[in-house]
């Protein structure tokens, strides 16, 4: 069965921007003076090797972690001062699952959805895990699923909260050959709908529109 959530995503275009980034974790300078963009319709692929930056990146971009120097724009404004408007328009996903794990998976979607203040009813929570392949799994505590099954809720979370900007951090990982697709499916369905993506990957990944960054 395929979830009928409709996204309402404005048409108008939208950019994230780095401008200088220098980020430094504890000794360690990891980049400096990175700069770049990313617009409507595009996605990024950030890549490199095991403890480049790469999640240091998400997080300066996310604003969970603030650059040495240099700022993140969206929309032309830092991300500092607008927190509220970039954050409605925010969804990020980290590579630690962010899912409690003694709620249900319909339990840990509705939670998601109070926080970001978003109305979503049972069906819609329902149709959407099953869309990633839950069905029948969706009263399951999530300390029940598989490790490829708690990054397919998180994949529903995806249909469930609009939000035009999608920080992911190696979202493939877990996931078999028919959720890669899927995934695969959906990112595209999003950046056609004027939505940006950022993400890492240590896998090769097929997507039109899509822009390499290489730490
Ligand atoms: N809070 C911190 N304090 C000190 N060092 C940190 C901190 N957070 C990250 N690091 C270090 O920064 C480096 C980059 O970590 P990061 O998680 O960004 O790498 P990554 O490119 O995402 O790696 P992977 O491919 O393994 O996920 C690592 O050497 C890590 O140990």
């Amino acid at each position: 069965m395929t979830a009928n959530i409709s996204p309402t995503i404005s048409k108008t275009s939208a950019a994230l921007e780095a401008l200088a980034l220098t980020c430094v974790r504890g000794e360690k300078q990891l980049f400096a003076d990175l700069s770049f963009q990313v617009s409507s319709g595009e996605c990024l692929h950030v890549r490199g090797e095991n403890g480049v930056g790469k999640t240091s990146l998400l997080r300066l971009l996310t604003g969970l972690s603030k650059p040495e120097s240099g700022d993140v724009l969206w929309n032309q404004q830092s991300i500092s001062s607008e927190s509220q408007t970039y954050h409605r328009d925010l969804l990020f996903l980290g590579h630690r699952d962010a899912l409690k794990e003694d709620l249900t998976a319909l339990e840990n979607l509705k939670m998601c959805a109070a926080i970001d203040d978003v109305v979503l009813s049972d069906e819609n929570a329902m149709a959407a895990l099953r869309r990633f392949g839950l069905r029948g799994r969706e009263h399951l505590p999530v300390h029940c699923l598989s490790a490829g099954q708690k990054r397919r809720v998180l994949m529903a979370r995806l249909v469930t909260r609009q939000a035009r900007l999608w920080i992911l951090d190696e979202p493939f990982n877990a996931l078999d050959i028919h959720a890669v697709a899927e995934l695969e499916t959906l990112i595209t369905a999003h950046l056609m709908l004027d939505g940006i993506v950022i993400l890492t990957s240590h896998q090769p990944i097929n997507l039109l529109n899509l822009k390499v960054l290489d730490l």
